[in-house]
């Protein structure tokens, strides 16, 4: 077979970019395919407009404290048309790093388009047809929308057209306690909605719920309500929604769906070729391959975790197999994320319950508070705590709730992992978007003259060759 490039990336979000920028710096030909706007879900509509909007509702709900260690606020005028020129300013101040010129400066042919596969080796886009020993599926995923009766009658929102709302809605209904919802709806109250969360289990039932508990009565006394139940039917139009959920009826201005996600795996053409899914995306080894070796998948389209450092860390795990020839497993023992509400809720490695369901009492638990903590007692916010999971003397898990407790989760990713070289700070996985990443960023960028230096770049190009003639 006669071969276009070294390696084909379709999608270019998190997990598409780190994957061809990785073999673009290697030295491979690489196609990067992208249907919509670059950067995908986390810059244009996840990610970055939900922590823009996170920071103007902060401030406003500083503003709205009035009189604290003897400063006295003005009580907050938010306008919407400002607080959207900021997600956008947001959004614009990030594009260039995720920009096609940016990928097309470090090697990569950027195509604009539609792509589907042909065969285990070929890709069609813009009536084209590319060929390469290895294509990697970055194609992300998309709100699911859960069978509510009436759902296709009313006007509803989703992470897709939230940011671009021309007015603050009236009254919010959200519909889903996971990290959007709870995010959102705290952002929403914090400028001035009426906000309503209809959630049938416990709110982001992936956390642990004591921490969580912390979240819920701040954002209860913030003026969030509650309804425990599962939306079932909607009615209504334009500004005027009413959900039944649980025993409830209540009427909004706008729904917001946020229910979970859903792979764009649909117009690939992955059953043809043999490509298996489940419900939950492209099934894959712990290498990230399909059932098709020569196909990988990575980030939200394939079923396993979906965040932006995990899309990244998948990227790069499978530019290190494809360049140098090298097997990269996943390794999500000191997997981190964390919710941007206020307080931050944060995790890394295992909760209390999942330890113990895995080690039984051979786990000990260790609390402390940040009321004990002296930074948190001088700034007067010393809500939450740190609960550290201890099997012997070896931390698998921390769970931390409080102000800012994402930036927090480094040193417990080197105690989980037991690496703590400046290579392994430059490969850790770090929650996204934190400060933390900067000592990430320092500890790669010492390291990049090495990993992309000459001789990994002649074993990445015979490793190429080899492919090109054996594939
Ligand atoms: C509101 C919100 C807030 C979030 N906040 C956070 C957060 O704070 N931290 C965090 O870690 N994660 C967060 N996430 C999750 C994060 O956004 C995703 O996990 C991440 O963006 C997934 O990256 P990806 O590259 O796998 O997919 P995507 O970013 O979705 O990229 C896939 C790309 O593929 C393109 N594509 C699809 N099919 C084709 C095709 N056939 N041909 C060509 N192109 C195609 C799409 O246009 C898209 O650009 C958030 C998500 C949402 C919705
Ligand atoms: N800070 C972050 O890292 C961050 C922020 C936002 C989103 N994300 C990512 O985005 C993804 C999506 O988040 P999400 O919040 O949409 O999904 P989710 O899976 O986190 O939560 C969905 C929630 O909706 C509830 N639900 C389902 N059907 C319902 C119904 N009919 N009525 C009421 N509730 C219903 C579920 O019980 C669940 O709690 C996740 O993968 C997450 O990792 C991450």
């Amino acid at each position: 077979m006669t071969f276009t490039h070294d390696a084909i990336v379709i999608g270019g979000g998190a997990a598409g970019l780190t994957a061809a920028g990785g073999c673009a710096m290697f030295g491979l030909e690489v196609a990067l395919i992208e249907a919509g706007p670059m950067g995908g879900e986390c810059l244009n509509t996840g990610c970055v407009p939900s922590k823009a909007l996170i920071t103007a509702a902060k401030r406003a709900a500083e503003a709205r404290e009035a009189t604290r260690y003897g400063v006295t606020l003005e009580a907050p005028k938010v306008e919407w048309a400002g607080v959207r020129q900021h997600i956008r300013d947001a959004i614009a101040a990030i594009e260039p790093h995720d920009s096609q010129e940016r990928f097309e400066e470090m090697g990569c042919e950027v195509i604009r388009d539609w792509a589907s596969l042909v065969d285990e080796h070929t890709v069609r886009v813009g009536g084209r047809e590319l060929k390469a020993p290895r294509i990697v599926l970055a194609t992300g995923s998309k709100p699911a929308i859960p069978p509510i009766k009436g759902i296709d009658t009313v006007p509803y929102l989703t992470n897709e057209n939230l940011f671009d709302l021309d007015e603050l809605p009236g009254h919010l209904i959200v519909i889903g306690g996971g990290n959007i919802g709870m995010e959102m709806a705290q952002a929403f109250r914090r400028l001035g909605s009426d906000v309503t969360v209809i959630e049938p289990d416990s709110p982001m039932g992936r956390d642990d719920p004591d921490n969580v508990s912390v979240l819920l009565d701040t954002m209860e006394s913030e003026g969030v309500r509650f309804v425990t139940g599962k939306a079932k039917r909607v009615t209504g139009g334009k500004g005027n929604i009413t959900v039944e959920a649980g025993s409830e009826t209540i009427t909004g201005t706008h729904i917001l769906i946020a229910t979970g996600r859903t792979a764009n795996i649909e117009r690939l053409g992955l059953d043809a070729i043999g490509v298996e899914t489940n419900q939950n995306g492209i099934v894959t080894d712990d290498r990230r391959r399909s059932s098709v070796k020569s196909i990988y998948a990575i980030g939200d389209c394939r079923d396993g975790p979906r965040l932006t450092h995990v899309s990244g860390y998948e990227g790069s795990n499978v530019a290190l197999e494809i360049t140098l020839g090298l097997p990269a497993k996943v390794d999500y023992a000191a997997l981190p994320w964390c919710t941007y509400t206020s307080p931050e809720v944060a995790q890394i490695g295992l909760t209390e319950s999942d330890a113990r369901a895995k080690h039984g009492d051979k786990i000990r638990v260790v609390t402390e508070h940040f009321d004990d903590n002296e930074r948190a007692l001088a700034e007067g916010r010393d809500k939450g705590r740190a609960k550290v999971i201890f099997k012997g003397h070896k931390v698998i898990g921390a769970s931390l709730v409080g102000e800012n407790v994402g930036e927090l989760l480094l040193p417990y990713s080197q105690l989980i992992t037991g690496k703590a070289s400046s290579f392994a700070l430059g490969s850790a996985i770090i929650a996204y978007p934190t400060r933390s990443e900067i000592s990430k960023a320092a500890a790669f960028a010492a390291w990049e003259p090495t990993v992309f230096g000459i001789w990994p770049k002649k074993w990445a190009s015979f490793v190429a060759g080899m492919r090109r003639r054996f594939s």
